[in-house]
């Protein structure tokens, strides 16, 4: 690499296969290394974790002192996968790095932050929660805070981090290098801009199309009620023609998440799930087993959308069609990474057309029709409708409906809120809209008696006129 890298990063860098660097490492490496705050906008799959890691090796090896550098991440997961990139490409300086997750022993985690790691990898919330509690480290000689997969800690989504993000920044230096990285940074670029705040060097890769040539795109136009019949289908399909197969399919929700592994572990596919309402002990060790292909297929909410490199997914199927087109470029970007080919199929039914031709319109490419064979799935349609069902109402029987209630409250208590102030506040708001809907019913009926009496008065004038008229004659 001609990029002012040293002969000791390039070397551990190939122990990673990468040789040649791609255009994101190419134009923002040198970038970072001249000492700009850089924002980096580049396709999945395209190498952008490496584009920040090895500049801040780099630099860290000729001054190396903790903490050194600070990386957000939106997931518990993707941070663990910056985690072990730092630690592969920094072995040979004898690199420190910590971790800081939710839902991990804060106690283990607050000691090795109070050990000066070089390198804190950590998610918005749970950091906060240690600046907010400790005193036994800071931040306050940071020369790096990278923010990856930065529009999404931006976003105001159903997990909203800027809370989080202002106790974080107010708790860093001012002067800084600040890295911005995502396959998605064009929403929010003005707020971006504010965090890099000093003239940021900003590189977008030019192509017009948003996804990768590699990957193929799919929909299926098909009725809600199929939809299982054809996953299974779907699935049958690709371990029949594949030795080697392994796919991601992407849900909208936890239950459903959680209803689609059992049903598909009945159908003897060996599969896992991935979602928030998971131990995070359970969630790293499905990630592991998916990783490790000792189950080829993973099931998960969004959780698992961004970031996330797994080599070998070939296919990622979206059981839902994504309401956000961004949400869609980062589920399908979870294939045909790094060069390699990978196809994608999209479940769209009878109400979701809107939504594929928004994700058309954004990613600036049409999907094609999948040729599924009908016969077959319906074949199997009873069959498989039937098992989740069955699913359905085992998963009811155990406590997953109590458990994301008792999750609410958990999250409630931490933001600082009551529970039952919250749960109280929330009929009260229900009581006084229903109230609201009544009286505004109420209005129209009364409106619609007086238009209707107006209109019989009219009509009654005009008969009696012309019975009047008749007369006349
Ligand atoms: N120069 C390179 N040559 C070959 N492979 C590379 C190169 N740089 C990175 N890779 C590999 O490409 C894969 C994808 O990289 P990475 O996870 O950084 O992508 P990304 O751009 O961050 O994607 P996403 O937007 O999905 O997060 C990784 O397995 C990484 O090791």
């Amino acid at each position: 690499m001609e990029l002012g890298i040293r002969d000791w990063l390039i070397q551990q860098s190939r122990q990673l296969g990468i040789k040649e660097p791609t255009p994101v490492q190419e134009h923002c490496i040198p970038a970072i290394l001249r000492g700009q705050d850089c924002m980096g906008c580049a396709k999945t799959g395209s190498g952008k974790t490496a584009a920040f890691v090895l500049p801040i090796l780099q630099k860290l090896s000729e001054d190396p002192y903790g903490i050194f550098c600070l990386v957000l991440s939106p997931t518990r997961e993707l941070a663990s996968q910056i985690a072990e990139q730092f630690q592969v490409l920094g072995k040979p300086i004898g690199l420190k790095d910590c971790m800081i997750v939710g839902r991990m022993d804060m106690v283990k985690q607050a000691l090795e932050l109070s050990r000066k790691p070089h390198v804190v990898i950590a998610t918005p919330g749970r950091l906060a929660d240690h600046l907010k509690s400790s005193n036994t480290f800071n931040l306050k000689k940071i020369k790096f805070l990278v923010l990856d997969e930065a529009d999404r800690l931006l976003e105001q989504g159903c997990t909203d981090f800027t809370k989080d993000l202002e106790v974080i920044l107010g708790a860093i230096p001012a002067k800084r290098q600040t890295l911005l990285f995502s396959a998605t940074l064009t929403d929010t670029l003005q707020e971006l801009k504010k965090i890099a705040m000093n003239r940021p060097f900003f590189w977008e890769s030019k192509s017009e199309v948003r996804t990768v040539d590699e990957l193929e795109q799919r929909y299926l136009l098909i009725p809600e009620r199929m939809k299982e019949a054809y996953l299974v289908h779907l699935i049958q399909k690709t371990q029949d023609e594949h030795e080697d197969w392994s796919i991601m399919i992407f849900t909208n929700t936890c239950k459903m998440c959680q209803v689609l592994n059992m049903m598909l572990r009945k159908f003897r596919f060996p599969c896992v799930a991935l979602h928030s309402m998971m131990q995070q002990k359970q969630r790293f060790a499905a990630l592991a087993k998916f990783k490790s292909s000792v189950f080829k297929i993973l099931v998960a909410t969004d959780v698992a959308a961004r970031g996330l490199d797994i080599p070998t997914v070939q296919m990622v199927i979206n059981h839902n069609t994504p309401g956000l087109p961004k949400i869609y470029i980062h589920r399908v970007g979870r294939t045909a990474r790094a060069g390699r080919h990978g196809i994608s199929i999209t479940l769209v039914t009878q109400y979701d057309i809107h939504l594929l031709h928004a994700i058309e319109e954004e990613i600036k490419s049409k999907l094609k029709d999948y040729p599924a064979d009908e016969k077959e799935v319906l074949r199997i349609l009873t069959h498989v409708n039937v098992t989740r069902r069955e699913c359905e109402i085992e998963l009811e029987s155990t406590d997953f409906d109590e458990k994301k209630e008792i999750n609410k409250k958990k999250q409630m208590i931490l933001e600082g809120k009551d529970p039952d102030l919250e749960e109280k506040r929330k009929s009260e708001l229900a009581k006084i809209k229903k109230e609201k809907r009544k009286f505004k019913e109420r209005i129209q009926e009364t409106l619609e008696k007086q238009k209707e009496a107006q209109l019989k008065h009219k009509l009654l004038k005009r008969r009696r006129k012309e019975k009047e008229a008749a007369k006349g004659e």
